[in-house]
């Protein structure tokens, strides 16, 4: 070991220390902002992000003097920390400050927004309090109304989206300047960094287009079936009106399963009934999973986080509803925020937000810089990875929230299963595609990006060609529509969502083996009825790969945890084959053909 390396150690054990009392200084902030929204706190959460911002400008500028030659370092840990810090993060360090206020200042702004627009009621239009979470959520869960549906629809696409429009444009530019100041082409190569792959983009459209024709059939299938309730709505073009699938965005369609189920007569897993019946709480919510995570041998949730985590909306204060998980960098404080309801639903969000907390756990005794997925996706793919056995009718029985005498092992209780997860799953593969596909192409150029003059139209014409949608009412360039959806004002990339949904699969395929719940010769076991609740086993092989952190990449650690080093969509074809083929026939009987009519402009295009 040459004398720079030594030298290098010794500014790497300074860099940990320094990096992880800012990291904490600033996750604090930033916690403070989003559990109580006032000037107070928003003053003090920018000026946190200025400081961190210093730190890495400072830290970036020793490292591109002092340690110019890191690339022939022998130890590879060592090289790779370096690329790592190299990349001066996305806190906007590269920009001169006066930007990079102007930048946080334009952020926070669409953040807000987005966090305390209210809008007016359908039935009574001088009721205006009625915010995102929970109110507008639980109408577009719940209500059959088409035109309750498309009034809260417009309410808030018109009063978050417009309101933000003015603002992206500006922030395309930060986010472009950024990218180019760390030697990227523009913020959606800045983005894909992560994924450590030259052909990442290629990867996720092959991905797509695998499954594209089950997701295809799914859309014919709801659509038939929505036509039974809502008449006319449907029309020729075969297209779905984005507001009729229970969910603000169309992303998931669970919401709907008791207008599309197949077998009325059979159980049905949506155990929220079950739930309040039996006295839930948020609290019991985490509680369970906790014992679901410790039961495969994985790591409780330390006192700190039941000490300090917010598991319900407070009735006092002003706070980010949205969902999130923090490390606060110093191996001792994380947290959940969540404003949770006793909801199956729910219950699935809080295993996704443990997921993200036992993954802090598990690697953090890694380097700062290592502290982090193996690839977003991974993050993303942890607790949705356990919930897919949490969720099977065997497992609810054997929580009680299932009754014991409910028959589950027959073929239609199967499907309507199997379809209840693939509303969730299934439907979520072009939205969790075109988010970024949709910023892609703005950052990038292909969108006429000189004049927004056609942001709202790119959207719209994304959501048809992939997801088969159309808007339940006029839009035009006065609206943007993907500024309603929370990522978009939040600047947080979104493919991570696209490949979670893919590899959890793998993963639990993967496990499932190890629990010797699952096996591809016995068709009395299933995928897709495998729990691996108290599998030591499984554990310690899902333990392995997230220890590691993003410290080697990410096909070196999915191969620890699958065997495989690619994602591949086989273990999500599996799952639902029966579906697949259930629903194949299905629409050949109801004469239901697959896909919908591209819009004039795309026929011209194609032309
Ligand atoms: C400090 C910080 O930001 N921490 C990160 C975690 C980290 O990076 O360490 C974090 O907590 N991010 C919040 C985000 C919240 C949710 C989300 O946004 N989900 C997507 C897509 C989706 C939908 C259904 C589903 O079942 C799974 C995903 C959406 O709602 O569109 C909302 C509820 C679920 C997950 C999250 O947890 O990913
Ligand atoms: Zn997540």
């Amino acid at each position: 070991e040459n004398g720079l390396e030594t030298e290098a150690r010794v500014f790497l054990e300074e860099y940990d220390r320094r990096s992880s009392e800012k990291c904490f200084k600033q996750a604090s902030a930033n916690w403070n902002y989003a559990t109580d929204i006032r000037e107070e706190t928003e003053k003090i959460k920018l000026q946190e992000s200025l400081e961190y911002a210093k730190f890495q400008k400072e830290i970036w500028n020793n490292i591109t003097t002092q340690f110019k030659i890191r690339d022939n370092f022998k130890d590879p840990a060592l090289v790779r920390t370096f690329k790592k810090i190299a990349i001066i993060g996305t806190s906007a360090s590269a920009l001169p400050e006066e930007r990079l206020k102007e930048f946080q200042q334009l952020k926070s702004t669409m953040a807000k927004i987005y966090s305390t627009t209210k809008t007016c009621a359908y039935e009574d239009a001088t009721k205006c309090d009625l915010s995102l979470d929970p109110d507008l959520t639980e109408i577009m869960k719940v209500s059959r109304d088409e035109q309750q549906l498309r009034h809260v629809w417009k309410e808030w696409h018109d009063k978050v989206g417009g309101p933000i429009r003015q603002y992206y444009k500006p922030y395309v530019g930060f986010s472009n300047e950024i990218a180019k100041s760390n030697n990227f082409s523009d913020a959606g190569a800045f983005w894909l960094r992560e994924y450590e792959s030259e052909t990442i983009k290629e990867d996720i459209e092959q991905l797509w287009q695998t499954l594209k024709p089950f997701y295809q059939q799914m859309h014919a299938y709801v659509r038939a079936k929505l036509r039974d309730t809502y008449g006319g709505q449907i029309t020729e073009d075969g297209l779905i009106p984005a507001h009729l699938l229970g969910n603000m965005w169309a992303q998931s369609w669970e919401n709907i399963y008791s207008l599309v189920v197949p077998f009325p007569e059979k159980a049905s897993i949506d155990v929220t009934d079950q739930m309040k019946q039996q006295g839930y709480t948020p609290l019991k919510m985490f509680q369970i999973s906790d014992e679901f995570f410790t039961s495969l041998g994985l790591i409780p949730m330390p006192p700190e986080f039941w000490k300090e985590s917010l598991l319900e909306k407070p009735k006092d204060r002003e706070v980010v509803c949205h969902a999130s998980a923090w490390d606060f960098c110093n191996r001792k404080d994380f947290r959940i925020k969540q404003c949770t309801v006793v909801t199956t639903e729910d219950l699935i969000t809080v295993h996704h937000e443990m997921g993200h907390v036992q993954y802090y756990l598990q690697y953090k005794d890694q380097p700062m810089i290592f502290r982090r997925g193996a690839n977003p996706g991974f993050h993303e793919a942890v607790g949705d990875t356990l919930a897919l056995s949490v969720i099977t009718p065997k497992h609810l029985k054997e929580i009680g929230l299932l009754d014991s005498s409910t028959p589950i092992d027959d073929y239609e209780t199967s499907i309507n299963f199997l379809l209840s997860m693939a509303l969730e799953k299934i439907a979520f593969l072009p939205f969790g595609y075109l988010i970024d596909k949709y910023r892609w192409d703005i950052f990038d150029g292909t969108v006429d990006s000189v004049e927004p003059s056609n942001y709202n139209a790119h959207w719209w014409k994304l959501r048809r060609e992939y997801q088969g949608l159309k808007p339940p009412v006029e839009r035009s360039e006065e609206n943007f529509d993907a500024g309603a959806k929370y990522h978009v004002p939040a600047d947080v990339e979104y493919l991570r969502y696209f490949v979670s949904k893919v590899i959890q699969f793998q993963f639990h395929r993967s496990l499932c083996l190890e629990a010797g719940q699952y096996d591809p010769e016995d068709p009395r076991k299933p995928l897709h009825n495998c729990d691996i609740y108290r599998s030591k086993a499984a554990g310690s092989k899902l333990a392995a790969g997230l220890a590691m952190g993003s410290s080697r990449p990410w096909p070196e650690v999915m191969k620890v945890m699958t065997g495989q080093d690619k994602m591949d969509a086989s273990a999500i074809r599996e799952y639902f084959k029966p579906l697949e083929d259930w629903l194949i026939l299905q629409n050949a009987k109801l004469a239901q053909t697959p896909g919908w009519q591209k819009s004039k402009n795309d026929l011209e295009s194609d032309a």
